[in-house]
């Protein structure tokens, strides 16, 4: 059959083209005939079933959405309705909705775009992580790419030169780390010019941020530096302080003329007393430790008055810290011994304009959330700035994030939840021979295997050998003292590290394994592998009283997750992981006590019968591959 294709000058009027439509072929055929010849040259011709578009249709494009649907229709309806087509157009399966199909599609590249198209099957199942794409982090990369100096921040001076003064004192070519390069300018509210702008129009508006990073990446300078120069702007505008300064002036003034040596200069407390500006919550006393005296070496410089708060401390030291004549502006506490004094003491919460809440995947956690949100809230009405800094983002945490701070802002790193392809990790099956089973043979003899390879070569002073620190990770605290009482039994120097353990005695047995310092001991003839030594090594190897020699060049920490959050082990360059972890999560931060800031590392994971061979099979692929975890 044939259709004039354009009917602009076959059917010059529109009532031609209805009549066209209406009438039967035969004489459609032989208006068609008539047409042709009065316009050769205009009309082309071709196959086509019968229709006939509108005069003033032909030289408009259809809508694409009308076009598709009726031409797929068309094709459909005839005998040959089949062919040509790119999908199978089953009759009676009603159509998707124009465009769900399209949005599957986007969905479904965006999902490889995270995992890469081959995925992670086990991990997958775990689904412990939220994904972050991959087109998200290039972006964060080009935009950082910049940044190669503390010096481009819009700093106060004493602040920016205590950075390598007092944080990083000792330490040559000091440059900002990818997490301080995105979260220190937003932080500060100077990355944009737009952003400055709001900053200064807005001044008391609450920014809501979420600092996620890599383990042993610094996010803790990201947050510190920010909000040790807002203390210091705060200050500087406070009308409350400048009072109390003029005052304390005029009274030493007073003494100097009185002649009166040496009283109180005043007995009115300073405003901020009782009353801090800043707040830094973390998990647990070891880190109150840590992080308060990052923030105390600061103050050497910055001045401005800072407390460490745990249980650690007696009440007496806690209420003369917090209730000081002289102030305190930022205060580093665990969220139970804070929401404790709130109960008691309410005006605690009443001025704190930056609250920063480290680990944040463990303090908002099921324990610890209730107890973090209660202080969220008590803060909230005096609030700026509120930081929540974590080196993961448990899906858990992404829900109630979007629950309940929807306008959260995220700073996240390229390489946010991979593990650095700079640690590597080694697979031990335990059920083959020599290990038949026995984990903890397994574990000592890593352990003096690592022994004997450091002791291969020399130390850094002459007369003197390297002692090289190891973390053993368990996922039971009741296992942790088991095996640590099994590598001392085969001599290695181990002791266990859990929250059975007194907390006076947690942070003396930590100090020598977060020194950056190097170990030393005196050299000794290195006693050589466990078999050497251990009459009955195989093939069951119980505890035995048969260890000849003892290990002198280790010294070992065996623990649970307590030793795996925010711990800053600089020098340890071997973790075992005695049991395999239950999550990704856990294997981020138990890994990431070695391989810190660009450091080498090493993991060895000990598998059993039990344990999740695919899992284990897919984290060491990934760190392969430097690819996230999810
Ligand atoms: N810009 C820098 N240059 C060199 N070293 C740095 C820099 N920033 C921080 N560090 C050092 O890196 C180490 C790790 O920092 P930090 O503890 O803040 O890491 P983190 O990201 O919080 O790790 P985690 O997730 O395990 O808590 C610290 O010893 C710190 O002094």
């Amino acid at each position: 059959m044939l259709r004039p294709k354009t009917s602009a000058c076959l059917l010059c009027s529109f009532r031609a083209a209805r009549q066209a439509r209406h009438t039967s072929i035969r004489q459609w055929q032989a208006v068609a005939a008539l047409s042709v010849k009065q316009h050769p040259t205009r009309v082309s011709i071709r196959p086509a079933r019968m229709s006939l578009a509108g005069a003033n249709d032909v030289a408009r494009s259809r809508p694409k959405q009308i076009d598709t649907v009726s031409s797929r229709r068309r094709r459909q309806d005839g005998p040959f309705g089949g062919m040509n087509l790119k999908e199978a157009k089953i009759r009676g399966v009603p159509e998707r909705p124009a465009g769900q199909q399209e949005k599957r599609a986007d969905n479904r590249r965006s999902r490889e775009d995270v995992r890469g198209p081959k995925g992670f099957k086990a991990l997958k199942m775990q689904r412990s992580l939220a994904a972050v794409s991959y087109a998200q982090r290039s972006q964060v990369k080009e935009r950082i790419a910049a940044i190669d100096s503390f010096e481009q921040f819009k700093l106060l001076p004493v602040v920016q030169s205590s950075i390598s003064t007092q944080a990083l004192q000792g330490m040559a070519d000091i440059r900002p780390t990818p997490v301080q390069r995105i979260a220190i300018p937003a932080l500060l509210g100077s990355e944009t010019a737009k952003g400055r702008a709001k900053s200064k129009e807005v001044g008391v508006a609450r920014g809501d941020f979420l600092i996620a990073a890599e383990t042993g990446s610094g996010k803790t300078l990201s947050y510190l530096i920010p909000t040790i120069n807002a203390v210091k702007l705060a200050e500087a505008a406070d009308a409350d302080v400048a009072a109390y300064e003029k005052e304390l002036e005029e009274e030493k003034l007073r003494q100097k003329e009185s002649g009166v040596v040496a009283p109180p200069v005043s007995d009115l407390p300073h405003p901020t007393t009782g009353r801090p500006r800043a707040i830094i919550l973390v998990p647990t006393a070891e880190l109150v430790e840590q992080v308060g005296n990052l923030v105390k070496s600061f103050s050497h410089t910055v001045k401005f008055r800072s407390a460490k708060l745990s249980s650690s401390f007696s009440g007496k030291v806690i209420r003369n810290r917090l209730f000081s004549p002289r102030g305190i502006d930022i205060i580093v506490s665990t969220p139970h011994l804070l929401s404790s004094i709130a109960d008691a003491d309410p005006n605690i919460l009443s001025r704190v304009t930056h609250l920063i809440v480290d680990e944040a995947d463990s303090l908002l956690d099921r324990g610890f959330s209730p107890l973090t949100q209660a202080i969220v809230d008590r803060a909230t009405p005096s609030l700026k700035q509120l930081v929540l800094c974590s080196a993961t983002i448990p899906r858990s945490m992404d829900s109630f994030m979007h629950k309940r701070f929807p306008d959260i802002r995220r700073l996240t790193t390229p390489n946010l939840h991979a593990i650095p392809r700079r640690v590597q990790l080694g697979v031990v099956d335990v059920e083959r021979t020599p290990y038949q089973g026995n984990k903890n043979l397994a574990c000592a003899d890593q352990i003096w295997s690592i022994g004997k390879a450091a002791a291969d070569h020399d130390g850094p002073v002459k007369g003197q050998m390297d002692v090289k620190r190891v973390l053993v990770f368990v996922n039971e605290r009741e296992k942790a003292q088991e095996v640590a009482d099994y590598l001392v039994a085969k001599g290695v120097d181990a002791i266990a590290l859990s929250r059975d353990t007194p907390e006076q005695r947690q942070s003396e047995m930590l100090a020598s394994f977060t020194s950056s310092e190097p170990l030393l001991g005196p050299k000794e003839d290195h006693p050589g592998t466990l078999a050497d030594n251990q009459p009955n090594y195989l093939p069951f190897g119980q505890p035995s009283p048969g260890v000849k020699r003892q290990l002198p060049n280790m010294k070992v920490l065996v623990t649970t997750d307590l030793g795996s959050r925010g711990i800053d082990t600089l020098a340890v360059r071997n973790v075992i992981l005695y049991d395999v972890p239950h999550s990704t999560i856990d294997f981020i931060h138990r890994l990431g006590r070695t391989g810190r800031m660009g450091r080498r590392g090493r993991g060895i994971v000990l598998v059993g019968k039990n344990d999740r061979r695919d899992v284990v099979a897919e984290v060491k692929e990934g760190m392969f591959r430097g690819q996230a975890l999810i």
